[in-house]
C-alpha cells in the first residue's frame, strides 16, 4: 500500500525544507497539509498562538503529550533558550519514527527527548528517568479523553508548580469538554481561551491556556 500519510509528509519535508532550518520545516509541512493532504498538526492558525505562549513562558522544562509527526515539537523547540529541554511523548511507534526524522531535519534533536509510550505510564517515571522536578510548560495534543486524567496525574506526581502553564489543543474540535469544565472551574487554575481555527480549515477550534496556581 505504499507510504503512510506521515511518511508522505516526511518526504515533503526532506524535499522542500532546508536542513537545520526549523522555519522551513514548519512552512513545508503547512504547505503540504493545506494544499496536498490534511493532517492533524496544530497548524499555521493556532501555531502562532502556541509560539506566543511558549515565548512568554520561556520554559526551562517543557512537556508535550502527543508528538504525531513533530510539527508542534519543532515549533516549541525552536523557541527554547540554550540548555532548556522538551520531552515529547508519542504512543504510536510509526508516528514516533517519522517525528524523529522531522525533528532531526530541523536540527533540533539536541533540545528534544522523544519518548515512545503512553502518557499515563510515562508521567510517573519522569522524575526518576529525567531528573525533572517540575514542568514550566505542558502542551496537550494527544487523545482528547486523556487530557483531564493526565493533568490530575501531573498534579499528583508533583510535576506542576505555581505558575506552570498548560496549553491544550482542540478544546472545541474534536473537543475536550471534561477537561475544559475542570480547568475553567477549578480554584487551582486560571484559564483563558484563545479562539482560532481547526488546522487548515475554516472550522472553529481553539487553545486553552491554564496557569496552575499551586
Ligand atoms: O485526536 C487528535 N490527536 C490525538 C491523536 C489522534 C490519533 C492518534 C494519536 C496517537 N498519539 C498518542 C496517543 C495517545 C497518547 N498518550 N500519550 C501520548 C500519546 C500519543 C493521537 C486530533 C484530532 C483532530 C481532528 C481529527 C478529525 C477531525 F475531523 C477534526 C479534528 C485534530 C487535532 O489537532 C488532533 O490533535
Ligand atoms: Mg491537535
Amino acid at each position: 500500500t505504499g507510504l503512510s500519510r506521515p511518511q508522505r509528509m516526511l518526504k515533503a519535508v526532506q524535499k522542500n525544507a532546508t536542513k537545520g532550518d526549523p522555519q522551513s520545516v514548519i512552512a513545508a509541512i503547512d504547505y503540504y497539509c493545506r494544499h496536498k493532504e490534511w493532517a492533524m498538526n496544530v497548524g499555521d492558525d493556532k501555531g502562532p498562538i502556541l509560539d506566543s505562549v511558549v515565548s512568554e513562558v520561556n520554559p526551562s522544562t517543557a512537556l508535550e503529550l502527543g508528538t504525531y509527526c513533530g510539527y508542534s515539537t519543532v515549533r516549541i523547540a525552536r523557541l527554547l533558550s540554550p540548555g532548556s529541554k522538551l520531552i515529547t511523548v508519542e504512543f504510536n511507534p510509526a508516528y514516533a519514527a517519522v517525528a524523529r526524522q522531522i525533528i532531526a531535519h530541523a536540527g533540533l534533536q539536541n533540545k528534544v527527548t522523544l519518548v515512545e509510550g503512553g502518557s499515563g505510564d510515562l508521567i510517573p517515571k519522569i522524575k526518576e528517568q529525567f531528573g525533572i522536578t517540575s514542568f514550566d510548560f505542558v502542551f496537550l495534543d494527544h487523545w482528547k479523553d486523556r487530557y483531564l486524567p493526565d493533568i490530575k496525574l501531573l498534579e499528583d506526581c508533583g510535576l506542576l508548580k505555581k505558575g506552570s502553564v498548560l496549553l491544550a489543543d482542540n478544546v472545541i474540535c474534536p473537543g475536550t469538554p471534561e477537561y475544559l469544565e475542570y480547568v475553567r472551574n477549578s480554584p487551582r487554575y486560571k484559564s483563558q481561551y484563545f479562539q482560532s481555527y481547526l488546522e487548515y480549515t475554516k472550522a472553529e477550534d481553539g487553545l486553552e491556556k491554564s496557569v496552575f496556581l499551586g
